[in-house]
């Protein structure tokens, strides 16, 4: 691995700093230079549940959709917004335990990049799958 840290968005839910977004996760961003994917590492608390002790799953596809967005943004200045987004949920994400979300850039044709990630468990497995269209804006 050969991980790079990646900005954030200040403002993001998911990637954002305090100041800027009291709410915000506040997660790091990482580009594995090697493998091309983003990782995001994060154990959940709480106050991410829906039921209880299992994690919300619209917070999931926030995490997911991060992880593509920065996945076109790593080889990318241009601005990119979630057209479409496609989720999975495999096996339930629990508070307190600890999990990596990967995503990776598929390819681009015209306006479209074609996304891909997934959130896996500290045993390998596959949590969470997801697909997205992000459309670049003009
Ligand atoms: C990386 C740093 C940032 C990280 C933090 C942020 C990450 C979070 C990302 C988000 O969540 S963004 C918020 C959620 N997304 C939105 O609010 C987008 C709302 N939708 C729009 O603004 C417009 O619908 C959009 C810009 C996506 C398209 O409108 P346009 O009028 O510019 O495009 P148009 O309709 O002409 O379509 C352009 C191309 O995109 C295709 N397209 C548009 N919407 C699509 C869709 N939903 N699914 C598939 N393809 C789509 C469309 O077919 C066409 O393909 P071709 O060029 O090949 O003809």
């Amino acid at each position: 691995m050969s991980l790079v840290k990646l900005q954030g968005t200040p403002s993001c839910f998911v990637c954002g700093n305090e100041n800027d977004n009291p709410r915000s996760l506040g997660l790091n961003i990482f580009w594995d230079n090697e493998s091309r994917y983003t990782f995001i590492s994060f154990i959940p608390d709480e106050s991410w549940c829906g039921y209880e002790g299992m994690v919300h799953g619209g917070l999931l596809a926030a995490i997911i959709d991060d992880a593509m967005a920065w996945s076109i943004k790593a080889s990318d200045d241009d601005i990119y917004v979630t057209g479409k987004l496609t989720i999975s949920f495999r096996k339930e994400v629990r508070c307190g335990k600890k999990y990596v979300a990967h995503g990776f850039l598929e390819r681009k044709e015209g306006r479209r990049a074609y996304t891909s990630a997934v959130i896996k468990d500290e045993e390998g497995n596959t949590c969470v799958e997801g697909g997205a269209i992000f459309i670049r804006v003009k």
